[in-house]
């Protein structure tokens, strides 16, 4: 490349495995699509051993260990993108700038870790790397182009902007399992007059009105009901995505905002409908369910496992890399500004640019799996699968609620699906929603003869 290069064919891409994960890192950190999923999965970062007169013990978020990992193993490589680097090596201004704002966020995200535990966020994190990133470009443009200093000095400001960035729904202080509770194995529900709107407009329908029931612990319970009844809405509030509008939860007999969202949600393993790959390989998409299985023959045979359960053999059987195949890699290629014409570098970019594409059924079975080792940790007791099946063929829709249903063990258990037919004689209790409203609510009801809905009203 020459330093004239945006006017010459070019093609510019990253080799580095550890730069590759680097940024397939900071990627699932900080990217809106991967959020619900991380903070589900409650990878968001846990505090332990947080006893008094001792600085807290702190267990950063798993993207973030791993990309420190990532980080120190790079050993001063750049860690910028491949044009970037190679503007770096010309100016040395640059390259210092650049290894200084690198290193920044996790420099933040540590000290901040000790100093005030409790208002660690994900999302201050990610506007943090994201302003950094605007940051560097911004020293970029100032060395090569000359551009206004004070319309980028805005960047900087932002950056401390982000530091006030707080979790937008409060914490409770109570932990979960709270030792004054219950030992059993599943945790026990009660919903108490709970309706709930959607932030918004004051005259936006509610999504759930007056709905009250309760859900003894180690039970399966089923809930059905038409689209837009309600159903997902419920599961929301259940794992404190969203506070009811009025009316109580309580988990263990405890109200639920009591109780600290990361042991909660540490309690428990949900398969939604929104279900995301990670940009990193399809073991890790599995093992990652669990992240604090440590390494080791025994982790290999519990992905393996989940796997099985959840019908993802064969998948990763067809992959020439199994398990180490990675599932979407962060852009890293970089190309001339005009349509590259067929001949050798057109060849080469299309060559870096593919990845392994999965089909929508494909990506539920891997996320099911993900799901069942996170079961298989021991923790959980409570499971929530909300229509998890949908791009899935009726066979294997049937075989995951069964291999669902055999793991359940004492764990209490909430299956959403609009085939929910064989699912129903098995039910402890069957909850049917209809416009936001519980209808009916009893046990395994003789399906309609039309629409297979359980019964008249939730039609
Ligand atoms: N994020 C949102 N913002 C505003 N309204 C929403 C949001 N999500 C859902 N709703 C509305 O809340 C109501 C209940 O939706 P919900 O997704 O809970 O129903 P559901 O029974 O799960 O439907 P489906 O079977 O189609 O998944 C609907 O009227 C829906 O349009």
């Amino acid at each position: 490349m020459k330093d004239n290069m945006w006017s010459n064919e070019f093609v510019a891409y990253a080799t580095n495995p550890n730069f590759l994960r680097s940024r397939d890192l900071l990627s699932l950190a900080i990217e809106q699509k991967y959020k619900q999923e991380v903070l589900r999965g409650s990878l968001e970062g846990c505090i332990l051993n947080g006893e008094p007169h001792i600085v807290p013990a702190v267990h950063l978020a798993y993207p973030i260990i791993e990309l420190d990992k990532a980080h120190t193993a790079l050993k001063g490589t750049p860690d910028e993108f491949p044009t970037e680097a190679y503007r770096a090596s010309r100016s040395p201004l640059v390259g210092i700038c650049t290894s200084l704002l690198g290193d920044l966020p996790l420099m933040y995200y540590a000290v901040n870790a000790i100093m005030s535990p409790n208002t660690l966020s994900i999302s201050a994190l990610a506007i943090h790397q994201q302003t950094v990133v605007s940051i560097h470009a911004a020293i970029t443009r100032i060395t090569h182009q000359g551009s206004s200093i004070n319309k980028n000095l805005n960047h900087i400001k932002s950056l401390y902007d982000g530091l006030n960035v707080r979790n937008s729904i409060p914490d409770g202080k109570l932990p979960y399992p709270d030792s004054g509770s219950p030992t059993e194995k599943g945790m026990a529900i009660s919903v108490r007059d709970v309706s709930f709107q959607y932030p918004g407009p004051s005259d936006t329908r509610f999504a759930l009105k007056n709905v009250s029931f309760d859900i003894p612990a180690s039970s399966l319970v089923v809930i059905v009901g038409a689209n837009g009844s309600g159903k997902s809405s419920l599961v929301n509030l259940l794992t404190k995505l969203h506070y009811p509008t009025s009316g109580t939860i309580l988990v263990d007999g405890k109200p639920l905002n009591e109780y600290r969202s990361r042991d909660l949600r540490r309690a428990m393993a949900l398969l939604t409908q929104d279900h995301v790959l990670f940009p990193i390989s399809v073991g890790e998409n599995i093992a990652i369910g669990d992240p604090d299985c440590e390494d080791g023959p025994k982790k290999y045979e519990c992905i393996q496992a989940a796997a099985r359960l959840g019908g993802a053999t064969e998948v990763i059987q067809k992959l020439d890399r199994g398990l180490e195949e990675m599932t979407e890699r962060e852009e890293t290629l970089c190309s001339s500004p005009f349509p590259l014409p067929p001949g050798p570098l057109k060849e080469i970019a299309e060559k870096v640019e593919r990845f392994t594409e999965f089909s929508g059924g494909e990506i539920q079975r891997l996320v099911a799996s993900r799901t069942f080792m996170r079961i298989s940790s021991g923790k959980v007791k409570l499971v929530v699968a909300d229509e998890p099946t949908s791009a899935m063929d009726p066979e294997g829709e049937f075989e995951l609620f069964e291999a669902l249903r055999k793991v359940q063990n004492g764990m209490t258990m909430i299956l959403i699906t609009h085939r929910f037919g064989h699912l129903t004689k098995h039910a402890d209790l069957i909850l049917c929603l209809k416009h936001g409203e519980l209808v009916e609510l009893g046990t395994h009801f003789t399906p309609h003869k039309e629409t297979g809905l359980p019964h008249s009203n939730c039609t």
